[in-house]
């Protein structure tokens, strides 16, 4: 048995990761990323699923500032989902004005065009999901509408009213499994795209070509990296974290060499995690 904590309500785009993944649970739905991780944290959960980046939008910073600066945590597999996102009204919707249209701050970006042509004057409420914006459409009525995916309208009995309203076709998100303890993970059977490594690095200070010399520890290595971010630190305009994903496994050569060199230069260098990378497929039919 495992206990799989996840960004929930039912109906999130989480969810659909965790079902399409997970052989068993119990999964168990938080109403916001940090109550997701901070469950794995105490314990109250083995596994928590929160989303991490996504094709058109980028990253969800809540996810990784919250990995970096709250909890201590390992990343040990990557969900990549296809997305789609549609446009659910009431089911005594019939034609009203729409005063306000809600949803999670990524899915709202991922449909700005829609929007912005289809709806301008309609406001746009944040919520901390997409399942989430579903449930305040039961409550509000027929004057709001929600950006969800089809299974949140399912199961609040909403309507479809426009299939497939982000604005870029190829639209994909990224979700990490995190746990705070070792367990083994029981899912459906699935082939790894590949297996990835996750590493948070610190700068002494600003001095020309430092960001140069850390990239250099990995480049004559010849290792792959397919994402680099910088984060705030949070103790100071300028003082930034890099997070650096390497597309290898950890091993007991390359990234303790790539360690030791950047520490020489007073570098900090954290293991994020080392795991493997799914892309699922969802269910055609289920995710039309
Ligand atoms: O709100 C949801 O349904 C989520 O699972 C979160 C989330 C995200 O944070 O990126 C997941 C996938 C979509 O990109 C939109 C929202």
């Amino acid at each position: 048995m495992q206990r799989v904590g996840y960004l929930g309500p039912k109906g999130t785009f989480t969810k659909m990761a965790v079902d399409a993944f997970f052989e068993e649970g119990p999964f168990i739905g938080y109403e916001n990323i940090p109550a997701c991780l901070e469950a794995v944290e105490r314990g109250d959960v083995d596994l928590g699923v929160v989303p991490l980046e996504n094709s058109i939008e980028g990253s969800v910073h809540l996810t990784i500032d919250y990995l970096i600066h709250e909890v201590n945590q390992a990343v040990v597999t990557e969900l990549t989902v296809p997305i789609r996102q549609h446009f659910l009204v009431h089911p005594d919707y019939n034609g009203e004005e729409l005063t306000h249209i809600y949803s999670h701050n990524q899915a709202i970006a991922q449909c700005q065009q829609y929007l912005y042509k289809k709806y301008p004057e309609a406001e746009i409420a944040y919520t901390a999901s997409t399942a989430k914006a579903a449930e305040v459409v039961v409550e509000q009525g027929v004057h709001t509408a929600a950006i969800g995916n089809h299974l949140a309208a399912e199961q609040n009995g909403l309507n479809i009213l426009t299939h497939n309203i982000h604005d870029y076709d190829n639209n994909h998100t990224r979700f990490a499994v995190v746990q705070n303890t070792p367990v083994p993970l029981e899912t459906k059977t699935h082939k790894p795209m590949k297996h990835k490594t996750t590493v948070m690095i610190t700068l002494p200070k600003d001095y020309v070509g430092a960001l140069h010399q850390v990239l250099s520890a990995f480049a004559w290595r010849k290792m792959n990296l397919s994402k680099i971010e910088s984060r705030p630190m949070k103790t100071g305009l300028g003082n930034y974290f890099f997070l650096i994903d390497v597309d290898q496994p950890y091993d007991e050569v390359l990234f303790p060499g790539v360690k030791a060199e950047l520490e020489m230069l007073g570098c900090t260098f954290k293991l994020l995690g080392t795991y493997p990378s799914y892309l699922l497929e969802m269910d055609p039919v289920a995710n039309k």
